[in-house]
Order: structure tokens, then C-alpha cells, then sequence
């Protein structure tokens, strides 16, 4: 059973399939401070927030058992990624299921400020009515700027032209050919600043925007402009459009998102010109049981599945690329545990990965965190996963370089990985033969053709008559079958390697005794963990059996 602690209101009929589970305890908390959250954490596997609970590194330190979180919405600005990371949990969030409201809360925000609706509800049910102090202005044949065209950015930008305004975007990734598709125009801030009647902000808030709305970007505006801000909170300098409403230059803003949250400022709070809602930006029914539903069901796939489609620190594929990765992942993880045994089990100092034929044309970022993982689960067990990977290679100094090349090997596909410390190197190279499966087709300098299986014996020795005899005799002796047997040289008389899949494991009187054979010069079993199974999940569950 995996226990999942809920907290921060997530919605309970979004949670349902995880409560209906067999597999699940599922189990709510009200949003808590990080001390008490510290006390509870160890006894869970997958922590489900919203915004308000902060996953600290501290908190993190306490989570023992913890695989998961899940941030039910986007923004993952309350929770250390990094130190998440470097622990080896999986961060997700629910990219998408919350835009619709986002968007839908941020015209009303535009619509309430052009027609200060919120400070004539206020006057009207406190008995006032005054028709004067209200006057709008219309969206009509204004110009909307848009900083950041992303999922809400561009939902907001096509309703937007639906009440016939004219609309710059601004985004890196925007090109000329989608701002001409959605009939706005791709523009850079300074344009945004000096063409915009109303800016809204749709980005997230890293170090490139924090603060993108400061008093120099306030000065380049047209007087009179009026600002929107459902995404984050620092990415307008509170205090600089404060500031610049007071002179009369900005005519108003509308805030969801703050510095500080809960917001507490007076100077934004009883500002006539500037309208706040406390982040309800995903505040709506379908939206909250979406995403809980999103992140409900990527548990259960992550822990049922080993299947990650929506980690924040994870490369993303689609299931379909997935798939199709699946049997290179395999063989990936087993050559990685391979030539780190062969590299007489030394920590590598650095890793050569080498990619050919239809391999070239897919995301290998998967398939190098397993080839890496597969090499340091040798010495570091299961603190090792395919997300905490690069961050633990960074963390032992070992470097790592991954060639893609167009020639292809003679293989439809082909991964060669060299593994090195000092003078010695360790290299395989493998491929997945059509039909047939993954294939070891080369150790070291010698071209060979071996299935990958748990138990292997590979042996160094001179090319000369009744090698075979002698080992196949010596095993028999000590009631050892084996499975196959693969032999590869170089030159005719010289140095030659033997490779053997075993149905047992061999104890080192066994390789003592091969290595007094005349002629052998080195004999080393080799296991393999996860030849009948293979797990991309969290580290719990791909257990590496070490020899
Ligand atoms: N108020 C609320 O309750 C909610 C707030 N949000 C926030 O809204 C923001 C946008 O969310 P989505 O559209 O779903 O994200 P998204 O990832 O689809 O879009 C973000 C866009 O910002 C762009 N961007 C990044 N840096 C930029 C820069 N320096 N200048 C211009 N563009 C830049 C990215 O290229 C991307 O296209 C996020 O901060 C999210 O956390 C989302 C949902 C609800
Ligand atoms: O969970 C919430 O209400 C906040 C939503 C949000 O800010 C986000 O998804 O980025």
C-alpha cells in the first residue's frame, strides 16, 4: 500500500480515483506549517499540494519514504525542485488543466478594471449610488500587450481579439508563424511598452522575469496604461507600479498574484486604482477537479506504471516515444551495469556515450539517465534514479559527453558506452535487433553476439586450441550450466575474449580455479539486475542486486 497525504483543499471528487484504488491510503491534511508537516512526512510516499504548502529542503529531509509530489496546478514555485531532485523524488504538476480558468479570470480581472466593477459593487451595497465616479473605458480597438504566449498567454490572446483588440505577444518562443495563425502580432517588450493600453502578464516567475515590470520598463509605457497580473507575484515590482499609479502615468491594476501571499500591503490593498483577488486564478470547480484528476491518475501511473509523463524534473516524452524507447531502456540500464563491472567495479572518472542509426532521430535523454543510472546504481544502490542521476554524477566529479552520429555501425540502431578511470576503459556496445532483441555486440576491442542475461561470465585469454574445452569442463565440474557461448578475437593467435550466459551464479573458488587454466588471463562473472523486468520509476522499485 502507498500512503499519499493530501493538503491545501485539493478536490475531493478529483481525488477519487486514488481513493478508490486498493493500492492507496489517502489521507488529508488542512494546509500546515513545515514543523508539523516534518513530524508526518516520513510516513508517506506521494504528497499532494496546491500553492500554499511550502516543500522546503528542510521538510524534504524528512521525507524518507517520499517518491512524489505533486503540485495540483501549475506553478511549482512552492516546492525546492532542486532539493527534491537531488533526493530522487519526482515533482509533477498538471500542465494545462487549470488554464482554461486562468484565462477566464483574467479577462474579468481586465473587464472589472476597464469598468471598475469591484469599487462600484463596494459603493453600491454600502447604499451609495453614484453613477459618476465609475466611468470606464472599453477593450474596443485597444491594444492588449501580452508577455508571455504560453498556454493561458494565448487563450487569453484569442479572446481577447474577440472583443476587438489588437494584440502584441511577447515570447521567446514565439515565431512570426504562430503570432500570424492566432492574427496577433509578435512583438519585443520595448513595442509591448509603448503600443499597450492594458499588459498582462502570463509567464512564469524565474530569474529572467522577476521584476520584468520595473520603474525602467513603467517609463517606457503610454500614460494611462492598465496592467493585469494572474501568474506570479514579482514579476511586477509592486513597489514601482505602485509608485507609477500614484503619479497618475499607470491608470490601474489588477492583481491576483503577489510578492508576499497572503498579501498584507496597504498601499496595494487600499489603492482605488488597483483591484485584487486572492490568487483565485484557478479558483473554479471543473478546474480544481481537473487537476487533482491529472495528478490523481499520473500517481497511480508513476506507482503502478513506472510511467512519467508530466515531471517537472524529468525529461518529457510522450507515451508513444516511450514505448518505442522501452527495449533500447532496457538494454541501456544492463550495458550501464555491464561496463562498470568490467571496468573492475572502479567509480568511472568519465563516460563516453555514443549514439547511431535510428537512435540518432529519438530523445535519448531517457535512455542516458538509464545508461548512467545502470552505471552508478553499482556503487550507489537505490539512492540512485534516473532523476536524481546527472546531479549525483555532477556531485562525483565524473563528466559525461553523449555523441549522436549519423554513420550507423553497421546496425539499424547502435549505443556504444565507454566507461574510463585512469588507463582503463570499459566499452559495450549493443544494439535491439529487429525480431530478435537486444544484443551485446561488442566488449572492449572484440565483436561478439550475446543476449543480455543475469548471470555472465566473461573471460580473457589467448587464442590458442582446447580453450573452450577446458572452461566448459571446468564448469561442468562444478555443476554449472551454461546457457550459451560466445567467443570474439581481434587476430588469429592473439588475444581473444570469451563471453558465456550462465543459469547460475559463480562463487570465486570458481574463478579462481578458471584463472590457473594455461593461457586464460582473466576470468570475472557479471550480473545483471532487471533482465526480466525494467522499471523508469522512482528508486524503490528498480532495486539493483548487486554482485
Ligand atoms: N493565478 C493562478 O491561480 C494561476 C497562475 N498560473 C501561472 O500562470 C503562468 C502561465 O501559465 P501557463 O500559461 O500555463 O504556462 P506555460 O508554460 O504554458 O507558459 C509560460 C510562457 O512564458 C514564456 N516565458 C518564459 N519566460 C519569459 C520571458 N522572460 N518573457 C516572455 N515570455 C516568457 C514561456 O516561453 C512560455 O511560453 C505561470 O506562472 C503559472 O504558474 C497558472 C494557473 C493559475
Ligand atoms: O492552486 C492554485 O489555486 C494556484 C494555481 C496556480 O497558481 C498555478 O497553477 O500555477
Amino acid at each position: 500500500m502507498y500512503k499519499v497525504l493530501v493538503t491545501d483543499g485539493i478536490s475531493q471528487t478529483g481525488l477519487e480515483c486514488l481513493v478508490n484504488h486498493p493500492n492507496y491510503i489517502v489521507e488529508r491534511q488542512p494546509t500546515l506549517p513545515v514543523e508539523e508537516l516534518i513530524k508526518i512526512i516520513g510516513e508517506y510516499d506521494a504528497l499532494i499540494v496546491r500553492s500554499q504548502t511550502k516543500v522546503t529542503e528542510e521538510l524534504l529531509q524528512a521525507a524518507d519514504r517520499l517518491k512524489v509530489i505533486a503540485r495540483a496546478g501549475v506553478g511549482v514555485d512552492n516546492i525546492d525542485i532542486s532539493a527534491a531532485t537531488r533526493k530522487g523524488i519526482i515533482v509533477i504538476n498538471a500542465p494545462g488543466a487549470n488554464t482554461i480558468a486562468a484565462t477566464e479570470h483574467t479577462l474579468a480581472m481586465m473587464l472589472s478594471l476597464a469598468r471598475k466593477i469591484p469599487q462600484a459593487h463596494q459603493k453600491t451595497s454600502g447604499g451609495e449610488w453614484d453613477r459618476n465616479s465609475f466611468k470606464g473605458v472599453e477593450l474596443y480597438k485597444k491594444t492588449l500587450g501580452v508577455i508571455g504566449m504560453g498556454k493561458i498567454g494565448t487563450e487569453v490572446a484569442k479572446r481577447a481579439k474577440s472583443f476587438g483588440m489588437n494584440i502584441l505577444g511577447f515570447d521567446p518562443y514565439l515565431t512570426e508563424e504562430r503570432a500570424k495563425k492566432l492574427g496577433i502580432k509578435k512583438a519585443s517588450l520595448d513595442l509591448i511598452a509603448a503600443e499597450s493600453d492594458f499588459i498582462t502578464i502570463h509567464t512564469p516567475l524565474t530569474n529572467n522575469t522577476r521584476g520584468i515590470i520595473n520603474d525602467e520598463f513603467l517609463s517606457k509605457t503610454k500614460k494611462g496604461v492598465r496592467f493585469v497580473n494572474c501568474a506570479r507575484g514579482g514579476i511586477i515590482d509592486e513597489k514601482a507600479l505602485v509608485r507609477a499609479i500614484n503619479t497618475g502615468h499607470v491608470a490601474g491594476a489588477a492583481l491576483d498574484v503577489f510578492e508576499k501571499e497572503p498579501v498584507t500591503d496597504p498601499e496595494l490593498l487600499q489603492n482605488p486604482n488597483i483591484i485584487v483577488t486572492p490568487h483565485l486564478g484557478a479558483s473554479t470547480v471543473e478546474a480544481q477537479e481537473k487537476v487533482a484528476e491529472e495528478v490523481s491518475k499520473e500517481i497511480i501511473e508513476i506507482f503502478e506504471k513506472q510511467s512519467i509523463q508530466n515531471a517537472v524534473n524529468m525529461p518529457q516524452m510522450s507515451g508513444e516515444t516511450q514505448a518505442k524507447l522501452q527495449p533500447y531502456l532496457l538494454l541501456a540500464d544492463q550495458i550501464g551495469q555491464l561496463a562498470i563491472q568490467l571496468l573492475k567495479k572502479q567509480a568511472p572518472g568519465k563516460i563516453e556515450i555514443n549514439y547511431y542509426g535510428d537512435l540518432v532521430d529519438e530523445d535519448t535523454e531517457l535512455l542516458t539517465r538509464t545508461l548512467l543510472r545502470g552505471i552508478l546504481s553499482y556503487h550507489l544502490s537505490d539512492s540512485v534514479n534516473l532523476i536524481n542521476v546527472l546531479h549525483l554524477l555532477k556531485e562525483q566529479g565524473v563528466p559525461y559527453n553523449v555523441q549522436k552520429n549519423a554513420t550507423n555501425k553497421g546496425f539499424a540502431n547502435y549505443m556504444e558506452l565507454a566507461v574510463s578511470q585512469g588507463e582503463d576503459t570499459a566499452r559495450i556496445g549493443a544494439t535491439v535487433l529487429n525480431g530478435y532483441g537486444a544484443r551485446i555486440v561488442k566488449i572492449n576491442q572484440y565483436r561478439i553476439d550475446v543476449k543480455p542475461e543475469k548471470y555472465l561470465l566473461y573471460i580473457k585469454h589467448q587464442d590458442v586450441p582446447g580453450m573452450i574445452g577446458k572452461v566448459g569442463s571446468l564448469l561442468g565440474n562444478f555443476y554449472i550450466n551454461i546457457g550459451t557461448m560466445q567467443v570474439g578475437r581481434t587476430e588469429v593467435g592473439g588475444e581473444a575474449i570469451m563471453v558465456l550466459t550462465l543459469d547460475k551464479e559463480l562463487g570465486t573458488d570458481v574463478i579462481r580455479e578458471l584463472t590457473l587454466i594455461d593461457g586464460l588471463e582473466e576470468a570475472q562473472f557479471l550480473e545483471i539486475s532487471n533482465v526480466d523486468s525494467f522499471h523508469a520509476g522512482p528508486a524503490e522499485k528498480q532495486k539493483v542486486e548487486t554482485v
